[in-house]
């Protein structure tokens, strides 16, 4: 039972277009008319019969139609104009900055396998809830109608997307995040035989519905449904709800031959400015805008689709075409390039949650410039001291807040990003917050210890999940948008980098990154971190040596790790930085039993997981074995000079 037809009993085009007659305008209904497939046509009809809005709007991505959604934005208050030409700022409601994963469910039949990580809600209550919820929720507004492409057109794993909704604010984040396809969309989805359907509404945007607000995705027939929030990560379901359809696609339709990932993909300038992609991996707010700015050629910062090319190499394309970052600790010292965007004319952004000043100038926690005392913030207005009603002072931003900017404003940026055949990735990173055990970088010696690397992520928890707290498994970085069986995802992750169409000189390089290890970890008695932002650039770097064979590495039982005498130019050369050897000897000595433990938790955690591809218990049971081994010898704490042969 397919709910929006269910709710909306619109069954063909004809009667699709009955509704459009009687709902829209002439200039509307010959936007339409250029439409011709019976299902766009019909999902379309559906949203309007159920959520009953005053006005339709079709966004055909003129600049004349992008300029509508700017003026309806400010018209219906939920962006407001900063000192900044084109900049605006929009707040979601104090008890939704993040993600509400406790409202987020998977509508199911009593047969599908979901996730032991998501919440699932079967068919029916789904229904009646959508019912009670989405009836009428339109009313008085304009509904806003978006066809867009989540890839270049033309790529092999792009997905056309409809983002139907009556929140100017999540069009206009969809028209600067996404490619705007309304020319071709049509013409697509004929060729590729599917596309995804997302509705939503805010409704009243009132606290006290915050209870009943919810995201819904339905993998069946590849709608979601988001009500009475505004928070784009529950709201702009073209990102993380159309995400989980693409993982859903990867893992149980094309398993092995294309992944849809939680990941970074930047370039990296190599000695005669050879080019070296790499994607990446790290859960929300642990790197990965941070680590693809520190590229030099930027195609994107939460997502990637890659696939196995015709000529045996892996190929990533972003599907979103802009940044919806976290600003808290974006600073003119680690992020230059960003900051040129967000702090100088000529670029459109939306501001979300950050301090607005008396004069319309946003602020942000960790921003390296003079702070106001007041101003008005994601909680109401706020002075330097206010506290909660617990007596907890309140932040000057919220930790979650964020800025949205499209991908070709920033000085990196690559017109690769728009290439539809992907840009050709030899370098795959998987990192988390890890305070006290993994070191800055270490490399798989094959594709199955990779794997392993990605299914071993731990975290601490960051704010982009509201009520989320403590240090957490997240494999793969990827664990929240994966619908099915992890053991699933792991068998395409094997798979997938397993491929024997790779081709010898395009075999993956897989890698472990951590930025947060502190100096308490260390021996220290702070807890500073034991690197600082720039030194990103260098790990990177580093791996880009590594993976045209020049640099060495010392072989251990975890993967291999980079020498000092490799390092320490590297330093000096791309951020002009000192790097003391007992630094070096800090960062990279393995604390045996620390190491341990964690295989144990992971062994732990996954023995309860049905389907579990045997090769990751005997990666670990192996690691396991060779650490103890290295304990006798050399202690429990093992300096890298201690381990090259
Ligand atoms: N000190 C330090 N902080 C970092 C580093 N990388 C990221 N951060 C901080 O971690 C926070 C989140 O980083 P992002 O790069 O935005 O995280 P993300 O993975 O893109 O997050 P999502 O957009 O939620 O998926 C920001 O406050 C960064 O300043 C680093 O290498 N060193
Ligand atoms: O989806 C969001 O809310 C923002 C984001 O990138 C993430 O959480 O990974
Ligand atoms: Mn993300």
């Amino acid at each position: 039972m397919d709910i929006l037809n269910e709710l909306g009993k619109i069954g063909s085009a004809k009667q699709a277009l009955a509704v459009f007659e009687k709902q829209m305008d002439t200039a509307q209904l010959g936007r339409i008319s250029s439409i011709s497939h019976p299902e766009i046509l019909k999902r379309i009809a559906n949203a309007v019969v159920i959520c009953n809005p005053e006005k339709i709007f079709i966004n055909t991505g003129s600049e004349a139609d992008r300029q509508f959604i700017r003026d309806l934005a400010l018209e219906t208050g939920e962006e407001r104009s900063l000192a900044m030409e084109n900049h605006t700022i929009h707040f979601d409601l104090p008890g939704e900055q993040g993600r509400i994963v406790d409202r987020t469910f998977y509508i199911a039949n009593p047969e599908d396998l979901i996730s032991s990580l998501a919440n699932r809600m079967n068919r029916e209550t789904a229904l009646e809830d959508i019912r009670a919820n989405m009836t009428d929720i339109m009313k008085g507004k304009t509904m806003v109608v978006g066809f867009y492409m989540r890839g270049p057109v033309g790529a092999r794993v792009s997905n056309p997307a409809l983002e139907i909704t009556s929140s100017a604010y999540v069009s206009h984040s969809a028209d600067i995040l996404y490619r705007n396809a309304f020319a071709d969309f049509d013409k697509e989805v004929a060729a590729r035989g599917h596309f995804f359907t997302n509705v939503h509404s805010e409704g009243l945007n009132r606290t006290k519905d915050l209870p009943d607000a919810r995201v819904f995705m339905d993998l069946q027939y590849q709608t979601t449904y988001s009500f009475k929030c505004t928070y784009a990560g529950n709201t702009l379901l073209l990102k993380k709800g159309n995400h989980r359809f693409a993982v859903d696609k990867a893992v149980h339709k094309n398993r092995g031959e294309e992944l849809s990932e939680h990941m970074f993909i930047t370039g990296i300038r190599g000695p005669e400015n050879r080019v070296t992609w790499f994607a990446g991996a790290a859960p929300s707010g642990c790197g990965k805008t941070t680590t693809a700015m520190a590229g030099d050629l930027f195609v994107g910062d939460d997502l990637a689709q890659m696939w196995i090319a015709d000529d045996g190499s892996i190929r990533c394309v972003n599907p979103e075409a802009g940044i919806f970052g976290i600003v808290e600790d974006v600073n003119q010292e680690g992020d230059p390039l960003l900051m040129k965007v967000l702090r100088q004319p000529g670029y459109e952004v939306i501001w979300s949650n950050v301090l607005i000043d008396e004069n319309n100038i946003p602020h942000w926690v960790g921003n390296l410039e003079p702070s106001p005392e007041k101003g008005i913030n994601f909680q109401g207005e706020w002075h330097f001291g206010k506290t909660d009603d617990t007596g907890k002072p309140i932040p000057m931003s919220h930790p979650n807040s964020r800025c949205t900017l499209r991908s070709t404003n920033l000085e990196n940026y690559c017109p690769d990003a728009e290439n539809p055949d992907g840009v050709l990735t030899r370098i795959f990173t998987y990192s988390g917050r890890d305070a006290d055990t993994m070191p800055p970088v270490w490399v798989a010696r094959d594709s199955d210890q990779g794997v392993v690397i990605g299914a071993c992520i731990v975290s601490a928890a960051t704010a982009t999940e509201v009520g989320a707290s403590g240090v957490k498994r997240a494999p793969w970085a990827n664990a929240p948008f994966i619908p099915g069986a992890l053991g699933d995802y792991m068998d395409a992750q094997f798979r997938f980098f397993g491929n024997t169409k790779i081709q010898e000189q395009f075999q993956p390089v897989m890698a472990g990154l951590n930025y947060f290890l502190t100096d308490k970890a260390r021996g220290g008695s702070t807890s500073k971190l034991l690197g600082e932002k720039k030194d990103v650039k260098v790990w990177l770097a580093w791996l880009e040596r590594y993976a045209h064979k020049e640099a060495g590495h010392i072989q251990t039982p975890i993967g291999n790790l980079p020498l000092y005498r490799d390092l320490a130019p590297l330093f000096d050369k791309i951020i002009d930085k000192p790097y003391p050897k007992d630094l070096y000897d800090r960062q990279f000595s393995l604390y045996v039993d620390h190491i341990i433990a964690r295989i144990e938790l992971q062994e732990a955690a996954y023995a309860k997981e049905k389907n579990i591809p045997g090769r990751l218990f005997e990666i670990l049971a192996h690691q396991k074995e060779a650490l103890q081994a290295l304990k006798q010898t050399k202690g429990p704490v093992i300096l890298p000079g201690d381990m090259e042969s």
